[in-house]
Formats: structure tokens, sequence, C-alpha cells
């Protein structure tokens, strides 16, 4: 079923930081976009506020399922993956029950994060994880409960090289069933996606 979400007008400040003005952008099933720009520009509070835990300044974020609109609170709790570059993982609970845990809360199925190959990790507390080994624990969630929309905030940054070309393949599988992705990066994805360079706004004036 295709989907697509249209962010339109969107203006996101941070205290007295005005990060972003206007942005326009369009993303439809089995596309993916690269949102790169300097540190501080504002990428990781876009996808947060893609992913509903910020609220715009002004502008409209918008998500239709065959032309039909997705009412805001069940795109972002059905709908939505976001993954963050801080693993949101509980320290004392081992790789297992920390999938039990995430399968519990989405709804999800453990069987499908195989890909992953966490079995040698299984009886360890994620606080002994390493950040490669986080990150990987952390894509689980992608898998097991299948949402249209990932918004990644610099998903590679801590994966070697094999396991960089193992989440890129998981990508592009999601974009192959008509999934969507949003990946903040610093160096590019190794398949195609569209850019979206994020560029600090004009400083605004004082009573204009
Ligand atoms: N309370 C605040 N008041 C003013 N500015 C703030 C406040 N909180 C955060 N900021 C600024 O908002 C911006 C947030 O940036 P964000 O983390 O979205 O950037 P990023 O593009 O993801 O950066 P990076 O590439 O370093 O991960 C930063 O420039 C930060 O200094």
């Amino acid at each position: 079923m295709p989907v697509s979400l249209t962010v339109t007008d969107l203006s996101l400040r941070k205290g007295y930081n005005l990060l972003i003005s206007k942005l326009n952008v369009s993303i439809s099933s089995g596309e993916a976009v690269s949102l790169t720009g300097e540190n501080g520009v504002g990428k990781t509070t876009l996808l947060r506020t893609l992913a509903g835990f910020q609220t715009p300044e002004s502008g409209a974020i918008c998500a239709t399922e065959n032309d039909v609109q997705i009412e805001s609170d069940i795109w972002w709790s059905q709908h939505v993956h976001f993954l963050g570059h801080h693993d949101a993982l509980s320290p004392a609970r081992t790789v297992a029950q920390e999938l039990e845990f995430q399968a519990s809360y989405l709804g999800g199925d453990v069987t499908k994060v195989a890909p992953l190959k966490l079995q040698t990790l299984m009886d360890l507390e994620t606080r002994y994880l390493s950040a490669g080994q986080k990150r990987r624990l952390s894509c689980a969630r992608l898998l097991m409960a299948r949402r249209v929309l990932w918004l990644l905030d610099e998903p590679m940054a801590p994966l070697d090289v094999a396991h960089r070309e193992l989440l890129a393949g998981l990508m592009q599988a999601h974009l192959a069933q008509g999934g969507m992705i949003i990946a903040a990066v610093h160096d590019a994805l190794p398949f195609a996606t569209r850019g979206l360079r994020l560029e600090r706004p004009a400083r605004e004036v004082a009573g204009v």
C-alpha cells in the first residue's frame, strides 16, 4: 500500500535558536533520504520531530496511505521507528531479555532478528556490549515489528565494515518492501538515496 510523508513549511526551534526555517520535503514508499549538514545544524532535531517526540514551531507533517491521511497518533505509534544515536537499551537486561521486552512492547516477533547475528550475545547484560553490538541490538526493533518509516540517526556510525554491509542490506530490503527511510549521515550510504542537506537559516532580525 503506497504510503507517503509530506513536510510543509516546517520550522524548528531549540531555545532561542531557530534551527530549521520553512522546510518542505516529501518521501514515498521505496524511497530513502540522506539527511546531511554540519554538526549542530538540526538533523537529530528534525528526526525527533518527524518521530513525534518534539513539537515544531510551525508547519505541518502529514502522512497518507492511498492518499488518505493517517491520524498523527496512529502514524507515530504504529508506522514509525526512530533509532537515535544514543541506543535506548536497559543496561541491566541481558540481550535476550531486551529482545523479549522490545517484542512485547512493540508487538514484535523475536525470530525475525536472526539476520543481526546476536545469538552469541544473548546472556550478556547490555551494559557490557560494545558500541557496535549495542547498535545491532538497537536495530532489532526495526526487524521484529514492521513499520513503514525508519528514522535513523547516524545508523552506521559505530559499525564495522561487515556490519555496515549487513545493515545496508537490511535497509535496502526494507525499501524493496515499500518502506521509507530518512537517515542522518555524515558519510554517504552505500546505495542510492535522495539527498537533503540542512543549512543554517539566515539570522532572525529582532522585531521583524
Ligand atoms: N536550549 C537550547 N537553546 C539553544 N540552542 C539549543 C538548545 N538545545 C539545543 N540547542 C542547539 O540545537 C542544535 C541541535 O542540533 P542537533 O543535535 O539536532 O544537530 P545535528 O545536526 O544532529 O548535529 P550532529 O551532526 O552534531 O549530530 C545544536 O546546535 C544545539 O547547540
